[in-house]
C-alpha cells in the first residue's frame, strides 16, 4: 500500500516545544518497519514551528508573522534532521520537500511536485513534507495563516494516488463533540460521507501548540476520500497503531472512500 502519515505538532513535541524523542523514536521505527514490509510511506510533518519555539527558548508560540516564519525556519532544521538520523538507523534515506500554496494550486508546479515524489518512491526513498512556512503566508486552505498541514497532507495522498491517509493526532479520533470541552464525548468509529451533521461536530485546536483542530482534518476527509484514500484519524501518542490500520483494523475514526 501507498500510505500517506500526518504528524501533528502536538505528537511530536512536549508541552514545552522541545522534541519528545521517544514518541519520535517509536514513530520512525514503525514506519521504517512498515516500509520494511513493502508499504511506500510518505509522512507529512509538522513541528516546524513548535521545535523552534522549544530551540529559542520563546515563551509560546509566536503570534506575528515574522515570529512564526523565524520560529519555522529554525525548526525545521531540527525537525529533518532528528527524521535523517533517526531513519537511518533503520537504513532509510529520507527526502525533504517544503511546499507553498503555489506548487500545489499551479498545474506546472503540481505536475513537478509529483514527479518528484513519484521517483523518490521509485528510489525506495521516504519524502518527508511540510509546508515551506519560514516563505509561505498564503497557506494552503486558509487565508492570512501559516501551515496547515491536514490539507496539505489530503492534497499530497490525492495527488500520489494513495491508499491510505493517516493524521496522527493528540486525540483518538473524531467525538462526537469536543473531548477536551466535554468528559461524555464518544468517540465515532466510521465515517461514510462528511456532510453537515459531522462538520457540526468539529471543534478548534485543544493544544496550545496544535493549529487546525478538527474542521481541517475533515476538510482533509473531503479531499481525500473523493480522490479514493480512505483516511484515518488515530492517536499519535501511540505509533504502533499504525500496524493495525494498516490491515484495516478499526482504529479511531476511518472515513470510507466517497462512493460515486
Ligand atoms: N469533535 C472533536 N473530536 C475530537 N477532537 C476535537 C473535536 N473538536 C475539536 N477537537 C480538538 O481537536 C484537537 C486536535 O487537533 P490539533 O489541535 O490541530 O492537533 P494536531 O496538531 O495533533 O493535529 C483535539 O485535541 C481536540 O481538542
Ligand atoms: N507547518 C507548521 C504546522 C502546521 C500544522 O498544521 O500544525 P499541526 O496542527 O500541529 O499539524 C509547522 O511545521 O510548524
Amino acid at each position: 500500500m501507498r500510505i500517506t502519515v500526518k504528524v501533528g505538532t502536538s505528537t511530536l513535541t512536549h508541552a514545552t516545544g522541545r522534541l519528545n524523542i521517544q514518541r519520535i523514536e517509536k514513530l520512525c521505527k514503525v514506519l521504517s518497519d512498515l516500509k520494511n514490509a513493502g508499504h511506500e510511506i510518505i509522512l507529512v510533518s509538522s513541528g516546524a514551528i513548535g521545535m523552534g519555539v522549544g530551540k529559542l527558548n520563546l515563551p509560546g508560540r509566536p503570534a506575528d508573522m515574522p515570529g512564526k516564519q523565524a520560529a519555522a525556519a529554525v525548526g525545521q532544521c531540527e525537525l529533518i534532521y532528528t527524521y535523517d538520523k533517526l531513519f537511518g538507523e533503520y537504513n532509510h534515506t529520507v527526502a525533504q520537500l517544503l511546499l507553498t500554496g503555489e506548487d500545489i494550486k499551479n498545474g506546472q508546479r503540481s505536475h513537478n511536485v509529483r514527479n518528484t515524489l513519484t521517483r523518490l518512491l521509485e528510489l525506495g526513498a521516504l519524502p518527508v513534507i511540510n509546508e515551506n512556512d519560514a516563505v509561505a503566508t498564503d497557506e494552503i486552505g486558509v487565508e492570512n495563516t501559516i501551515g496547515e498541514n491536514d490539507t496539505l497532507s489530503a492534497i499530497v495522498a490525492a495527488a500520489i494516488g494513495a491508499d491510505l491517509l493517516v493524521l496522527l493526532s493528540d486525540i483518538d479520533g473524531l467525538y462526537d463533540s469536543d473531548p477536551h470541552q466535554n468528559p461524555d464525548a464518544r468517540i465515532i468509529p466510521t465515517v461514510e460521507n462528511v456532510d453537515d451533521h459531522i462538520y457540526a461536530l468539529a471543534g478548534g485546536t485543544g493544544s496550545a501548540l496544535g493549529s487546525g483542530g478538527m474542521v481541517t482534518k475533515l476538510n482533509a476527509a473531503v479531499i481525500a476520500t473523493s480522490a479514493g484514500c480512505e483516511m484515518v484519524i488515530a492517536n499519535g501518542s501511540k505509533p504502533d497503531l499504525l500496524y493495525d490500520i494498516a490491515q484495516g483494523k478499526p482504529v479511531g475514526t476511518r472515513f470510507l472512500k466517497r462512493k460515486v
